[in-house]
Order: C-alpha cells, then sequence, then structure tokens
C-alpha cells in the first residue's frame, strides 16, 4: 500500500513543475492586459506541439528532418483553404490539414528506408526549400505571393474563439500530445524507435522492423506538423509563404537540440529558450545569428544531450555524490528467473550456405545441423566465419548460395524480425544496447514480440494494457537479479562496466523466452566469478527447453557446457560431433595449433 502512495506522490513531485507551467501559461492573458503575451505565447504553444512530434522522429527514432516547416505548411495552408475558401469548420478542417501532413510526411520519408541520417536531412532540406516554391508556384490555390487571408477563428455553434481561447486549445493540445509521447516512449513502441535509432541490428533481433518504426515516427511527426500548421492558420488569421522560410524549418531541429533530444522537455525549453533569447539580445540584432550558431557549437561539444539532458547529468551527479548508489550485486549463482520457452526448441539446418565480402569468402558451403534442445557451440580462429554464420542464421544477412531450414521452414529470404516473432533471440559479440536507457527497458526491450497489447491500446492507457506492462516489468526486474543487477533497474545501460553489459544482454535475450538462443562470444570480457556463472546459466537455458547455438574462443565453457562443437576454418567446416571428439581432432589441433613442420 505504502509503495502505491509513495509512487502517486513521486508521479505528483514530477508532474508539478508541468502543471506549474501550464497553469502559469494558462493564466498569461488573464493577468497581463497585453493581446502581445497571449499572441507570443500561442506561438511558443505551437513551435512545442510541432517541436514534440519532431523529437519523437528525431530524438527517440534517429530520423533527422529539416523538412517540419514544410509540413507544418502544409497543415496551414491545407486549413486554410478549406476555411477560408470553402467555408469548412475548423474541427473538419484540422484533421484533413493532420491527414494530409501526415501523407506529405510519409512521403518523406521514403527514402530514409534507404538512406542514412543525414542524407535524409539532405532529402528533408531540399523539400522544405521545394515547399515555398510550390506555394507561390500553385497561385490559383495557394494565393500565390500574397498567401491566403480572411483565414476565421474556429467557432463552437454561434461562439467563435477569441485570441485567449486559442492560447488554451494550444494548451490543451500539448498536454495531450504530452502525455501521449510520455506513454509512447514508456512503451514497447518507444524501445522500438529507440533500438531502431541506437542498434539498428539489434532492433531487428528483437522483432522491431526497421522500416515499419521510422514510417509510424515520420508519421506522428507529420501529424503534428500538420495540427500545429491548423492551428497556425487560425492563430494568424491569414498564411504566406514567407511565414514558411527555410530558417522556420530549420528552427525546428534546433529547438529539439538545444533543448535536449529525446528528452520530453527538450522542445519546452528550446521553443521558451528561443523567446527568451530574442528578446535578451534585442540590443545586438545584428550578432544574433552568430551568437545562435557559436551557443549551438558549444552545446554540440559540452552538453550534446542538450539543457535537459546536461540538467539531468547534473541532477544525477549530485543525487550519486549524496546517498551511496543502490550496487546490490546480487551472487550470480542465484538461480536465473528465466521464463520457460515460448514453444519446443528450434533446430537449423544449413544445406551449402555461401557467403562472400567482395574477395573474401566468409562461408564456402557449410552443411550443418543443429539439434532442437541442445547447446550447440561453434568454434574456430579469428576470421573463420563463426559470426557470418550466426548473422546468416538470425537473417542479418543473407547468404549468397544454399538454404536455412528452421524446424522444417525454409527462412532463407525472411527478415530478420519475422525471426524474432518465432523464437529465436541473439547476443551479439559487442553489447548492443539502449545506451541512454534504464537496465530494466532494455531488458523489456527482449519483450517486443511477447508484447499483446496494440499500439492503440499503449496509446490509450487502457486496464489490460498496463497490466500487462506491470507484469512484464516486474518479470523484467526479477531477470535482473538472477543476473547479479538487483536494485539497479533504473540506472542507465552505459553507466555498466563491460561485464555487466554482456549480462544484461543475455538478460534481454531471455526476456524474449527463446526457443533458439545465438549467443556470440558472450564470455569476452567477463570476471571467472561471472564466467562460471554463466556457464550455469547456459546450462539451465537448455534445461527449460532452448536451443542454444554458442559462438565462443573460450574452449573451457565449450567443453563444460556443448553437447555438440563445430569447428570452423577459413569459412570451411572442419568437424562436428561432442566436445571430446571433436576438440581432441588432430585437424582442430592443427588448425589451432598451425600444421606441423
Ligand atoms: N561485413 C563484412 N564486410 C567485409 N568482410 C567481412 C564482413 N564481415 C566479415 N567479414 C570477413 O569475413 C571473414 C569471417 O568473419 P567473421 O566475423 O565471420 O569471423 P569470426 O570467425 O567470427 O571471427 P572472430 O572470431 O574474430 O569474431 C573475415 O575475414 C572477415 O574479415
Amino acid at each position: 500500500m505504502s509503495e502505491v502512495r509513495g509512487a502517486r506522490s513521486r508521479a505528483v513531485r514530477r508532474a508539478a513543475p508541468w502543471l506549474v507551467l501550464v497553469a502559469a501559461a494558462a493564466a498569461l492573458p488573464l493577468v497581463s492586459g497585453d493581446p502581445t503575451i497571449t499572441y507570443l505565447a500561442t506561438t511558443a504553444g505551437i513551435y512545442v506541439l510541432v517541436g514534440t512530434g519532431l523529437n519523437l522522429m528525431f530524438g527517440y527514432t534517429g530520423q533527422v528532418s529539416l523538412g517540419q516547416g514544410a509540413l507544418v505548411a502544409v497543415g496551414a495552408y491545407t486549413t486554410g483553404i478549406l476555411m477560408a475558401d470553402h467555408d469548412w469548420t475548423f474541427w473538419a478542417a484540422a484533421p484533413v490539414a493532420v491527414a494530409v501532413a501526415v501523407g506529405a510526411g510519409t512521403l518523406m520519408a521514403l527514402p530514409a528506408f534507404r538512406l542514412s541520417s543525414w542524407y535524409i536531412a539532405l532529402v528533408t532540406l531540399g523539400a522544405a526549400m521545394a515547399a515555398r516554391s510550390l506555394l507561390v508556384e500553385f497561385e490559383g490555390l495557394t494565393g500565390g505571393w500574397s498567401g491566403l487571408m480572411g483565414i476565421p477563428r474556429p467557432a463552437l455553434g454561434p461562439w467563435e474563439l477569441g485570441e485567449r481561447d486559442i492560447l488554451w486549445l494550444v494548451l490543451a493540445v500539448n498536454v495531450m500530445l504530452f502525455v501521449m509521447v510520455r506513454t509512447i516512449v514508456g512503451s514497447r513502441l518507444g524501445r522500438g524507435m529507440m533500438a531502431v535509432r541506437d542498434a539498428p541490428e539489434m532492433a531487428q533481433s528483437v522483432g522491431v522492423a526497421p522500416a515499419r518504426m521510422k514510417l509510424f515516427a515520420f508519421a506522428c511527426g507529420g501529424a503534428t506538423a500538420g495540427l500545429g500548421g491548423a492551428l497556425l492558420a487560425v492563430h494568424h488569421g491569414l498564411v504566406t509563404p514567407d511565414d514558411f522560410t527555410l530558417d522556420f524549418s530549420i528552427l525546428f531541429l534546433l529547438v529539439v537540440i538545444i533543448g535536449g533530444a529525446a528528452r520530453l522537455a527538450g522542445p519546452v525549453i528550446g521553443t521558451l529558450l528561443f523567446f527568451a533569447l530574442p528578446e535578451l539580445l534585442t540590443g545586438l540584432a545584428e550578432w544574433r545569428g552568430l551568437i545562435y550558431g557559436a551557443a549551438l557549437l558549444v552545446l554540440m561539444v559540452y552538453a550534446p544531450q542538450g539543457v535537459a539532458g546536461a540538467w539531468e547529468k547534473l541532477r544525477a551527479r549530485r543525487r550519486s555524490s549524496g546517498v551511496p548508489a543502490d550496487t546490490d550485486t546480487a551472487d550470480p549463482g542465484i538461480p536465473i528467473e528465466a521464463g520457460p520457452p515460448r514453444g519446443e526448441p528450434l533446430g537449423v539446418e544449413l544445406i551449402g550456405v555461401r557467403k562472400s565480402f567482395g574477395g573474401v569468402h566468409a562461408l564456402r558451403g557449410i552443411d550443418l545441423t543443429i539439434e532442437p534442445g541442445t547447446v550447440h557451440a561453434i568454434v574456430g580462429p579469428n576470421g573463420s566465419g563463426k559470426t557470418t554464420l550466426l548473422n546468416v542464421i538470425s537473417r542479418l544477412l543473407r547468404q549468397d548460395e544454399g538454404q536455412v531450414i528452421l524446424d522444417a521452414e525454409d527462412v532463407s529470404r525472411a527478415p530478420a524480425e519475422r525471426l524474432a516473432r518465432r523464437g529465436v533471440a541473439r547476443v551479439f559479440q559487442t553489447p548492443r544496447l539502449l545506451g541512454t536507457s534504464s537496465l530494466r527497458d532494455n531488458v523489456l526491450l527482449g519483450a517486443y514480440t511477447r508484447e499483446r497489447s496494440g499500439g492503440p491500446a499503449i496509446v490509450l492507457r487502457l486496464p489490460w494494457a498496463r497490466r500487462e506492462q506491470a507484469e512484464l516489468a516486474a518479470e523484467a526486474d526479477r531477470l535482473l537479479a538472477g543476473h547479479g543487477l538487483a536494485g539497479r533497474a533504473s540506472e542507465e545501460a552505459a553507466s555498466l562496466p563491460h561485464g555487466e553489459q554482456r549480462l544484461l544482454e543475455v538478460a534481454r535475450a531471455l526476456m524474449a523466452r527463446p526457443r533458439l538462443l545465438l549467443m556470440d562470444e558472450p564470455a569476452a570480457g567477463l570476471t571467472p566469478r561471472e564466467l562460471e556463472s554463466l556457464g550455469r546459466l547456459i546450462r539451465a537455458i537448455r534445461d527449460t527447453g532452448t536451443t542454444v547455438v554458442l559462438v565462443e574462443h573460450h574452449i573451457e565453457l565449450v567443453a563444460s557446457v556443448a553437447d555438440v562443437v563445430t569447428v570452423l576454418d577459413r569459412g570451411r567446416l572442419v568437424t562436428s560431433g561432442p566436445p571430446q571428439e571433436a576438440l581432441g581432432d588432430a585437424r582442430v589441433v592443427e588448425v589451432y595449433l598451425g600444421a606441423p613442420a
């Protein structure tokens, strides 16, 4: 009971500054008689709205866009045309504006499936530049240089909203959006987005489809820009191409970066700074561009996580210098709380698998059967093709020739995320984690394909979605405890030493309740104590009914846990059999020690 009360009071404490900020903004028109203040506050509110959508795209999903201004223009002009030329109400025009902006945003996203972030930045910059020319060219629709005038205010029946009411409307929309974004980033959707941003291959290995995630992020960015545009149109009462310059488009990215990307407070802080600074710098008008540029450079070098990130760091430092952190590293001998796999163990069959990288033949026709429910170790000298083999099995790489059969199904062309849904999990050679997320969130990411609640249930915080999330969080905490990370669920993953990062990856993989677990050198960098518990863990995983494929250099570990050992050398299979037999084979000794002179 007291725990529930504690959680509630923490939630109230966290929400308090936001409530004060919203109340202060809402009270502005009541305490200040100056209409300019209300006007500026409404504009700032619209910027926060657009910035929050961009934060979801850029901050959380890593998709840079310099074209948000163009999407705001799309929303504003759609609203303007429908309201001024066709007498639509705001309530009918705004959803259409959102839909059109989502469509335009999705179109802008198409190159994102093929290009890296910085090329997308160029594409979206091009879109921002083209948008203004199009607004001028399509004069019949857009009014050309003069734009659209006489856009009426929204009305509720006979009552037309005043300037003050529009501010309140903007604030209400912001509060709703803030709660929605907060829910999204704390859910499987948010974890999926961050996985796409931080480690796309890892994202696929847990079942996230990067293309769909990017599309979702661009659609969210488009929707908020469209809504921002609709509100801007009725707020100004007119729209002209001059409202949508290149500076306007870039402004949103700066707001997010300066405020703090991937921080909920980022767009709010960024917007406040952008509004406060010009006031403070009125005497230095001609130097403003230089001051902004210099501030951005300094911030990028010394506080790349923006103002919100720097503030969080400062608080964390203060907290850790006060109360000693809870580093209750449980005895790693505690039995691992890995639940039963989600089905029967999976077997794998490789038939004539070849893979080359240019002139390097990494795999030269591998035929191999991995029996379900066994620990199958793959060993061999550096560069013998072990990781390539794991990548082909997990579909992160497509073989040039041959077939991959998973439990009697030919998956030779299946994407990695589909295998994750069938119960294949992966531990990477170098840990691939959500560095800035908590240990709990990292483990929860493993349950991505297990969660049943869909996007709408998550966003609407429906009871069963919340129940499922609470149950999974409790399971993640148990797994963390079983890996010697008890009481540290809220710590940042990047703050862990290398060995513990590896254990965290194992915990994430187990959270998937895998039927086939692919482990790439999990013993690298572990202390003897951690090694011992890893050996016990691997045996325990097999005993619960999971097939384990273990790529490992640590021969003692292999000898103690493997049921079958396969030896590779320069892309060829040397031998495969029980550990004593395979490891004692004269050819294997030769592979490792070189041919006798
Ligand atoms: N993406 C790539 N591009 C080019 N060459 C690659 C790529 N991936 C692997 N290779 C090459 O393929 C060969 C096999 O590499 P792989 O990583 O599979 O070996 P490994 O047995 O896992 O080695 P290690 O034990 O060092 O991890 C090596 O010669 C490597 O340089």
